[in-house]
Order: structure tokens, then C-alpha cells, then sequence
């Protein structure tokens, strides 16, 4: 990487600027959700609280393979094979088996001919088929495969034909002991956790029902501007289709946010102002694009700019970033309010650096931080700003400038170039001083391909 060293003048640097957009957030308070609803809605929740266990996993002795229940002290100790009578037959979901009066060995709790009940005070060695999941009879302390034994095979569906069976001990018990994997009062989850499939999954074999979790963070999106038509409308000269809202509402989605899309406000700071007040009432986040920088129609400013007694903490800031210069951040009646550039990439570029993370402190996630990536092939960048390009991933560990899919017929690397964002994985953030990018160079890469940071253990309380 080359270096002319030329000072960035009094932009505030990317890091400071994140800095005052999460001075604004803190994580949510916990709401219990049941865990079948976790299941089902997106990804991103994490713990508000600690999560402990309620209830034994397995919660009985129950078998690790289809065979035979047998007590050890019945097989030869030199592994010479047994004939055994087969005294009864266990599925899963059948009750565990109860011990008899007055008996000091538990055969189970079954009829017929061969109850074990009746065998139980003959103590003629027995053996009990058993399905893998069954609950393990007291009396019993090894389940047999069945492919160990004279059986070979149980018949799916078939008839319990087997009235003994041939057998001989085994290096391995086969029985699932109750609470071998997890007691009452263990820990399952800290607080700040992300809630993982497994966690649902554990939680659930651990007697729980619902989960303490972050409430999910709800995010209005506004654009901005005169000439926005909504996408898909007719679009008169002169005029564009609204495609930031549908951006930024995406891009807060897959953060892990409920998204209140409001789609363009025209430029007029009385509209802007409306706007704001409908939605700021059921949201953490308003997040709005264009019109912060220094037009005379750029309404976020004037907005900004003019004394009003919802508005407060304005901070109007030229950011060393590029795309990404225009910032400013202010609270409208109380809610934190990032408004971001316009131009489309940097509107992009804005939510990834600055609004993410915040929507992550709201979820009481870790932040995704950049990962270190060698260069392809060499790109020139701008000095004097950040310039933050959008890159993927050629092979582990490498990336390229990312293209469009069809070749650009111009230059297209400006805050406006959006078709570049079609292939990029990441965004590579190239410090101000450089003036070069060569191939094998090192360069910090944001992903953008993992939607938000994994919850830390033991983080964010
Ligand atoms: N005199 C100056 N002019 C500009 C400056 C500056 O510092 N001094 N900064 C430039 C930079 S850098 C950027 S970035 C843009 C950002 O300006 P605004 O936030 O005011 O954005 P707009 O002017 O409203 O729009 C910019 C551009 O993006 C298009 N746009 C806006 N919203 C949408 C949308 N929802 N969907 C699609 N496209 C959108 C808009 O039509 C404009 O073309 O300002 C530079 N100017
Ligand atoms: O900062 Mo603007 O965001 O250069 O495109």
C-alpha cells in the first residue's frame, strides 16, 4: 500500500462517529417469548437473562440402541454367550417401569404369559426387548444391540416372535443414564447469549417453555426527496424509484429488527416532521435517508436546523468516509434518529457501519467486526477519506474489488454506483493515508454476509 500522507482536515473519523451513534442505544429489556415461537421467527434474538435448567436430560435410564435390557450380573464375566427368557418388550413413550411390592428386582410393568411380574420372584436370568429411547427397567443395567445377539434383527412393525434370546456381555452399557446430560440448575445460556437453534432445542429437553429475550428492535425507515416515486410507480422524468427504503428496511431485517417502512417524504420539513411524529411512537430506531448534506432542497437539514421542542442531541457531522460523508444523528421526541446520505451505496455503507451495530446494542448483540483479508488484484483509492469498497470473496481469506455482473460502462465507483453491491460479501475499509491498494496487500473487511455478531458469552448485560 502506498502513503502520500496527506492530512484528512476536520472530518470525524468513522470510529468516533460510531462511537456517538451507540452513546444513543442500549439494549432492550427482556420479555419472555415461548420457545416455540423462537423457534419459527428470525434469527438475531438474544438472552435478557441467564438461562438454567429445570429438569433432568434424559429425565430416566433410558436405551442407546434397539436390543435386549439385561442385567450384567446374568452374562458370563468371560463374555461367553447366555440364553435368556425374553419377559417383556419396552417402546419409547412407554411408562418407566415401576417397581413391584415387595420385590427387590423391577422386571417392569407388563402382562401376559411372561409377566415379569410373575418371573420377577422366580430370579431366573430374563432380558427384556427394548426399543433405543425406551425407558430402562431398575433391574436392568446394559441394553444388548439386537445385531449382537441370536434375534439379528427386529422386524419394523412385526410380532414380538421371540421367546428367548442368545446373548453375551458387551464393552459397552448402552443405557443413556438419567441426567448424564443435563441436571436441574445448570447453566444453559449467560445473558447476552445468542439464542441458537440448540438453545431452543436444549432448553426445551431441559423442562422450560419460554426463554428471557431481548425484545427485537423495531426500526421505521423513511426516505427522502421530491423526485422518489415508490418503486414499481409510474417514474416521470426526471424522477427515480425509491429504492433506499426498500434497501434500508432489508438490511435492518436481516439485522435481526421489525422494520416500519414508511417509503419517500417529499421535501418539505413540515411533511418530514409529520412523518416522524407518526412513526416515532412504536419504534427504538428511525433511520432516514437524504437529504443531510448541503442542497438547498436537502430537507433532513432543515429539519435539523430550525429550533423545535421534539428535536434534540443534533449532530450534523462530515464523517472521513467514502461514500458515507454526510451524517447526522439527533432524537425526535426522544427516539434516537440516524439520518443517512442518500446516495444509494452510501446509504449502504452508513447502515452497515452505523446503523447495524446500533441495532445490534438494541438487541444486546456483540458487534460484527472486521476480519483481516489479503488483496486479489491491486485498486486505486482516493486518499483523504476512508474509502470503504465493496469486495468478495475469491477464494478463504482473499478478496477482489467486487464488479457488476455486466460490466460497468462507466467508472462506477461513486456513492451512487449500486450495481457493485450486486456480488460483494464485504466491505473493505482502506484508511485515508493510502493511495494504492496492491495485490497481497492486507486489508480490514467488514462482513456483510453473517447478518449481525454472535451473542457474546457473558456479554453485554
Ligand atoms: N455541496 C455539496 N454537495 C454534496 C455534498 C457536500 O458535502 N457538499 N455531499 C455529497 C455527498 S458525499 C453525498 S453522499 C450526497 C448526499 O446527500 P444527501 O444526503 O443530501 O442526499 P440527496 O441529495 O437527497 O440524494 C443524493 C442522491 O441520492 C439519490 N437518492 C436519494 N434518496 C434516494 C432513494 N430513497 N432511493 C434512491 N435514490 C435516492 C438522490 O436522487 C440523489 O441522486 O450529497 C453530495 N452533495
Ligand atoms: O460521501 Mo458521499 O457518501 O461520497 O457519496
Amino acid at each position: 500500500m502506498s502513503a502520500p500522507h496527506r492530512t484528512p482536515g476536520t472530518l470525524r473519523s468513522a470510529e468516533e462517529h460510531l462511537a456517538a451513534v451507540l452513546a444513543r442505544v442500549t439494549p432492550l429489556p427482556a420479555e419472555d417469548v415461548a420457545l416455540a415461537e423462537l423457534a419459527v421467527e428470525p434469527p438475531g434474538r438474544t438472552l435478557g437473562a441467564e438461562v438454567r435448567a429445570a429438569a433432568l436430560v434424559p429425565p430416566f435410564d433410558a436405551a442407546a440402541m434397539d436390543g435386549y435390557a439385561v442385567r450384567l450380573a446374568d452374562l458370563p464375566a468371560d463374555g461367553s454367550p447366555v440364553t435368556l427368557q425374553v419377559v417383556g418388550d419396552l417402546r419409547p413413550g412407554d411408562p418407566v417401569p415401576a417397581a413391584p411390592e415387595g420385590c427387590e428386582r423391577d422386571f417392569g410393568d407388563y402382562s401376559g404369559e411372561n409377566s415379569p411380574r410373575n418371573r420377577a420372584h422366580n430370579a431366573s436370568p430374563a432380558a427384556v426387548r427394548i426399543m433405543t429411547g425406551a425407558p430402562v427397567p431398575g433391574w436392568a443395567d446394559a441394553v444388548v444391540p439386537v445385531e449382537r445377539t441370536s434375534t439379528g434383527r427386529f422386524v419394523a412393525g412385526g410380532p414380538t416372535t421371540e421367546h428367548d434370546v442368545t446373548l453375551a456381555r458387551q464393552p459397552r452399557g448402552h443405557v443413556r443414564r438419567q441426567g448424564e446430560d443435563v441436571r436441574p440448575g445448570d447453566l444453559l445460556g449467560r445473558t447476552g447469549d445468542a439464542v441458537t437453534p440448540a438453545l431452543v432445542a436444549v432448553a426445551a429437553s431441559a423442562g422450560l417453555t419460554s426463554l428471557p429475550v431481548r425484545r427485537r428492535p423495531r426500526v421505521a425507515v423513511l426516505s427522502t426527496g421530491s423526485e422518489l416515486v415508490t418503486a414499481g410507480g409510474r417514474a416521470e422524468p426526471g424522477r427515480i424509484p425509491d429504492s433506499n427504503s426498500l434497501l434500508l428496511a432489508a438490511l435492518a431485517r436481516a439485522a435481526g429488527a421489525d422494520v416500519v417502512r414508511v417509503g419517500a417524504v417529499p421535501d418539505d420539513p413540515d411533511a418530514l416532521r409529520t412523518a416522524l411524529d407518526t412513526v416515532v411512537g412504536g419504534v427504538d430506531l428511525v433511520v432516514t435517508t437524504g437529504g443531510v448534506s448541503a442542497g438547498a432542497s436537502d430537507v433532513v437539514r432543515a429539519v435539523l436546523d430550525a429550533p423545535d421542542a421534539r428535536l434534540a442531541d443534533v449532530d450534523v457531522a462530515a464523517v472521513g468516509l467514502r461514500p458515507g460523508r454526510p451524517q447526522a444523528l439527533a432524537r425526535w421526541q426522544g427516539v434516537p434518529w440516524a439520518a443517512l446520505p442518500g446516495n444509494p451505496v452510501s446509504a449502504f455503507v452508513s447502515f452497515a457501519l452505523f446503523v447495524r451495530p446500533a441495532v445490534g446494542v438494541l438487541a444486546g448483540r456483540e458487534p460484527v467486526l472486521p476480519v483481516r483479508r489479503t488483496v486479489a488484484e491491486a485498486w486505486p483509492s482516493p486518499p483523504g477519506r476512508t474509502h470503504v469498497v465493496p469486495v468478495r470473496t475469491v477464494r478463504p481469506g482473499v478478496v477482489e474489488r467486487a464488479t457488476p455482473p455486466d460490466p460497468a460502462p462507466g467508472p462506477g465507483s461513486g456513492g451512487h454506483a449500486t450495481a457493485a453491491l450486486l456480488g460483494a460479501d464485504g466491505l473493505a475499509l482502506v484508511p485515508p493515508d493510502v493511495d494504492k491498494v496492491d495485490a497481497g496487500d492486507e486489508v480490514d473487511v467488514l462482513p456483510l454476509d453473517l447478518p449481525f455478531g454472535a451473542g457474546a458469552p457473558g456479554g453485554a448485560a
